[in-house]
């Protein structure tokens, strides 16, 4: 077991371009302690949302590893990197994703009640905290878009994940609406003592968070 939640070493990853293979993460490492909050930043087409996705087990890496907690989820089969994603690594995305067929308490308990681990209590919490209470039997186009993200910051925080990965999660919204849902995010981050990783453009955002690494050229800068 290493110190660290998340241990990040050497990750590389080539795509297919028009006018051949473009290597877009060329040996990438950091890491990230336990309750600690990083923003990564770099230009558009850096490879941010790339770098997320391999460490959320939505892409694969061409090589490296991605450690959390221990489990290497760029080497983990196929059902160890499932639960993973299940109860260890939970996901926030700028189109907020909710499923437009189930209300809004349905949509919070989702995730966790798939990783068997749904907490009742829990779930009203969160509820409670970020202003949902009275909206739990709406439906997703019912609400704002500043209450879809917070529906969708209630999904990602159901089954206390240990990892928060965040791609652009105020990125839709206005920035006061932002400001109020980072505030939130953050706060029920750092309540459960997970770590979170959020990719963002924003200075105002970055600003926010303990730590900022910066992609650049394949690369942390
Ligand atoms: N599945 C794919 N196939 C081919 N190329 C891809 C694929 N996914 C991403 N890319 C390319 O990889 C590069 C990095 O993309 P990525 O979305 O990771 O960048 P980013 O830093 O998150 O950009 P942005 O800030 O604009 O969202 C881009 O040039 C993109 O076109």
């Amino acid at each position: 077991m290493t110190k660290d939640l998340l241990t990040v070493e050497h990750i590389e990853k080539t795509f297919a371009g028009a006018e051949g293979p473009v290597q877009i993460l060329n040996g990438v490492s950091f890491s990230l302690g336990h309750g600690e909050t990083l923003a990564l930043t770099g230009e558009s087409g850096s490879g941010k949302s790339t770098l997320l996705h391999i460490i959320g087990g939505l892409e694969t890496a061409d090589a490296g590893s991605a450690r959390i907690d221990g489990a290497d989820i760029v080497s983990v089969d196929d059902a160890g990197r499932a639960a993973l994603r299940r109860g260890t690594i939970s996901v926030v995305f700028q189109q907020f994703n909710l499923i437009p067929s189930l209300d809004v308490a349905a949509n919070i308990s989702f995730q966790a009640r798939l990783a068997g681990r749904s907490d009742p209590g829990w779930n009203a919490t969160l509820s409670e905290r970020l202003g949902l209470s009275d909206h739990l039997r709406k439906y997703p186009e019912q609400l704002s878009g500043g209450q879809q993200q917070r529906v969708a910051i209630g999904r990602t925080l159901a089954a206390r994940p240990k990892l928060v990965l965040a791609d652009e999660p105020t990125g839709n919204l206005d920035p006061e609406t932002g400001d109020e849902v980072l505030t939130l995010m953050l706060e029920l981050v750092t309540e459960t003592g997970a770590g979170l990783l959020c990719v963002t453009h924003s200075e105002r955002v970055a600003r926010r968070l303990d730590r900022r690494l910066t992609l650049s050229r394949g690369q942390v800068a």
